[in-house]
């Protein structure tokens, strides 16, 4: 059975003896019903489930519905209490899945339907900031481009610096600049020589990690100058694509997985 161009999940791969993902779409691609879970320390884990159903109306307001989906589970785990928190259900229900963007087969995670609800924003960037307020880090290294959406909300509430890590030749000073792979040849990315000082304690933020190839290259940006980079931080991982492995022993800290 051909998986490109469905509400493809691991579960329906297992049914259609589907193997494998094709390596084409591997970058942008994700299920189609989402296992949704949250780590954070010291509190109990739960688990509960919503239905997406019951968004139609934020995401037909975002633009039209082309999401197809029809519930998904969520694993929380609050960072204030050991009651559940519903703030990841409610984020994770303002994320509409594009299907076929932005190429055939791709699920592609459109978080820009989660900035159109002011709630769910805030929500989203008071997780980071209640996980991170109290880890001395003065350093908040956002990614191009959506990395710049999440990244600088967190640094501000935090009163730590912004730093972008941009994509070749965007930056206008001195750069130092890191290699990266995709499936088909590589990227750079590259930040400002003085942005940052050796000793210094960084987050790096960004939306998504798929391969995990793009937060590993900011990890080794950083630390080629000596910072240390204390954790990475998304809003939505796609565990199938085993991206948290090629971040080594970095912790990765995601809201939505
Ligand atoms: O874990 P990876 O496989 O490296 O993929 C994750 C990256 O892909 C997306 O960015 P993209 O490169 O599409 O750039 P954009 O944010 O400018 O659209 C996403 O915002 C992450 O930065
Ligand atoms: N499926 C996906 N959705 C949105 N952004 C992505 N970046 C890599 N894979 C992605």
């Amino acid at each position: 059975m051909d998986i490109i161009g469905q509400a493809f999940t691991p579960h329906r791969a297992q049914l259609s003896g589907a193997k494998t993902v094709p390596e084409t779409y591997k970058r942008y691609f994700h299920r189609g019903i989402s296992v949704k879970t949250i780590e954070l320390p010291n509190s109990t884990s739960t688990t509960t489930t919503a239905r997406r159903a019951e968004h139609t109306n934020l995401a037909a307001a975002a633009g039209g519905e082309r999401d197809q989906l029809t519930s998904f589970e969520v694993h929380m785990a609050s960072s204030t209490t050991d009651a559940a928190d519903d703030r990841i259900p409610r984020i994770a229900s303002t994320i509409r899945v594009i299907q076929d963007f932005p190429k055939p087969g791709i699920q592609f995670q459109d978080i820009t339907t989660l900035l159109l609800d002011p709630r769910a924003f805030k929500d989203a960037i008071d997780l980071f900031v209640e996980r991170y307020k109290d880890q001395n880090i003065n350093v908040v290294a956002g990614i191009e481009a959506r990395g710049f959406i999440f990244g600088p909300p967190i640094a501000l509430a935090m009163g730590a610096k912004f730093v972008p890590m941009r994509k070749p030749k965007k930056l206008p000073g001195e750069v130092i600049s890191e290699e990266y792979s995709l499936e088909y040849g590589t990227d750079k990315m590259e930040m400002h020589v003085g942005a940052v000082q050796s000793g210094e304690r960084a987050l790096v933020v960004d939306d998504l990690i798929a391969t995990g190839g793009t937060l590993s290259a900011a990890i080794r940006l950083l630390e080629r100058v000596g910072v240390h980079v204390v954790e990475c931080a998304c809003v939505i991982e796609l565990p199938e694509l085993k991206g948290r492995d090629r971040l080594g022993d970095k912790p990765l800290f995601v809201l939505i997985s």
